[in-house]
């Protein structure tokens, strides 16, 4: 797909099924991922791949994240988490490594993981697939950063569902660069 098309049509999918990307095409998709913007080549990001029975394991830690914030919740609540993960054949979780920089604040650090992940859904986009950027309370769960190996100075940006779009495309929404742009002076 012509580069300035796909930039101007991605469209996230909520409902996904296999297959989801193998090896060779999360290769590029990495690739992609790494040609984020990145101040000072900090490379602060990482990304985890989570497929196969592994989706499983991430479901009952949310679902343990989930019990030990709420401890209240119910069986039903908690098994919408644990099934949270297999709405897709493949997430990756994309991890921010916050450095300590005398030049590259938090914030900047931040939007580079950002921008991989976005590198990353066009990369899959491009590439046949679709898929989903999701957070939710898990993604800032110390239980979740715990059971996924982060360290302390580490952020999840989100986890990227992805796999084969079901059904059709949602239609994309309108927007002029009006709506959001404008000369200044
Ligand atoms: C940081 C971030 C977190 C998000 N978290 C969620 C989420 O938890 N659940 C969800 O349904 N959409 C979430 N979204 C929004 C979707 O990824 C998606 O952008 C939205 O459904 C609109 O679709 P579009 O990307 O095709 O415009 C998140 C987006 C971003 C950038």
């Amino acid at each position: 797909m012509e580069a300035l098309t796909l930039l101007k049509t991605r469209n996230s999918a909520a409902k996904l099924c296999a297959p989801g990307p193998k090896d060779e095409d999360l290769e590029e998709i990495f690739a992609a991922a790494s040609r984020a913007p990145d101040h000072s080549r900090l490379r602060p990001w990482r990304f985890l791949v989570v497929r196969g029975e592994s989706l499983s394991a991430l479901g009952e830690l949310f679902a343990t994240a989930a019990m030990q914030r709420n401890r209240e919740l119910s069986e039903a609540d908690c098994q919408r988490f644990r099934l949270q993960p297999l709405r897709a054949p493949l997430i990756l979780v994309v991890i921010a490594c916050i450095k300590d920089h005398p030049k590259v604040p938090v914030i900047e650090q931040q939007l580079s993981a950002g921008c991989a992940a976005h590198g990353a859904l066009l990369a899959a986009e491009a590439l046949g697939y679709a898929a989903i950027w999701r957070t939710g309370e898990n993604a800032f769960d110390p239980v979740v950063h715990k059971g996924l190996g982060l360290e302390s100075h580490e952020e999840i940006s989100g986890f990227l569902y992805m796999g084969t779009r079901e059904g059709s495309a949602k239609p994309l929404p309108e927007m002029l660069p009006t709506d959001f742009m404008k000369e200044w002076r």
